[in-house]
């Protein structure tokens, strides 16, 4: 197909393409537009050729990209932050309720006969009113989910980062802490890191450890921020009083996964994005940077390599 003078294949279905499919498709192109379940790894690159210069990924995120190996062979990569910022934080909120206020375990009562008479203390969660909200990796996302969070009373923002970032801080007058102070004093722990090597699995046993019994733990970032086994313990044992992850590793995370036999975690399939609005605003923006870059013009968002 020939759109904005550019030939363009796509693989039109929403299940990923496979990867042999892939590597053979690549095969000297200029361009490539890709979601964050495609690997754009060496061997891809390699399998692209020479003519490659731009990559576009429909995602803000971009932990599929080897960014070393794009990066040596001067290849360009947008991706899609700011537009899909409300939309994520929105849904972040809803995942804390919904994991503080036992939502889903408390329709399950409703529909299958657990509801008996009016008891005081059953389905009773945490609220958010003078709490203390801690936002690991405050970037674009954490400060939405704090301005959305205010309303609720929440009564002190904390933050930890690889360094204190007071322009986004002011915004919602968040203090910086060190990193066991999040953990100590957060009521509700908020992941909005973007996964790298340094926060690979930093929300581990050392940081569960710390955390006050009642504090609800919320990911919306990328699973691999988190160790699995030690967020199992955790939330088993009564370490921490809950969990909601909208990511996870592996994704889909299996049926059988311990984490979904466990009332307080609650588990989305990676849906932080997910409105028809946001999708489209990201779509439409992965494609100007992929033609921009094409062009070799500015793209309305290249991540600097
Ligand atoms: O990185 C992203 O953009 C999200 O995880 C999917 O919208």
């Amino acid at each position: 197909l020939g759109v904005c003078g550019v030939q363009f294949e796509m693989w039109d279905s929403d299940e990923p393409v496979p990867r042999v499919e892939l590597l053979k498709k690549v095969k000297g192109c200029d361009g490539i537009l890709c979601v964050l379940t495609e690997k754009i790894d060496a061997q891809l690159l390699e399998a692209a050729g020479p003519n490659l210069k731009v990559v576009s990924t429909m995602s803000v995120g971009f932990d599929h990209l080897s960014l070393d190996e794009l990066k040596k062979r001067g290849i360009r990569v947008g991706y899609t932050p700011d537009v899909l910022t409300d939309c994520v934080a929105e849904l972040t909120v809803a995942l804390l309720l919904a994991t503080s206020r036992r939502l889903i375990e408390a329709t399950h009562e409703a529909k299958t006969g657990g509801w008996g008479t009016w008891r005081t203390l059953w389905l009773c969660g945490h609220e958010l009113a003078n709490s203390t909200v801690g936002i690991l990796g405050l970037g674009r996302i954490g400060v939405a989910i704090a301005e959305r969070l205010k309303p609720f009373k929440v009564k002190k923002f904390i933050y930890t980062d690889v360094a204190p970032r007071p322009e986004l801080a002011n915004m919602i007058e968040a203090e910086y802490v060190s990193f066991d102070e999040l953990a100590k004093q957060s009521d509700f722990l908020a992941v909005c890191c973007a996964l790298t090597p340094e926060t690979h699995g930093i929300c581990n046993w050392n940081l569960f450890s710390k955390m006050k019994k009642n504090a609800i733990f919320i990911n919306t970032s990328r699973g691999g921020v988190v160790n699995q086994e030690d967020l199992y313990e955790a939330l088993s044992t009564g370490l921490i009083a809950g969990a909601g992850l909208d990511v996870t590793t592996p994704e889909p995370l299996p049926t059988h996964h311990p984490l979904f036999t466990l009332k307080n975690c609650v588990i989305l399939p990676h849906i932080a994005s997910a409105s028809y609005t946001t999708r489209n605003a990201m779509s439409a923006l992965a494609a100007n940077n992929l033609l921009a870059g094409l062009r070799g013009e500015p793209m309305p968002k290249e991540l600097k390599l």
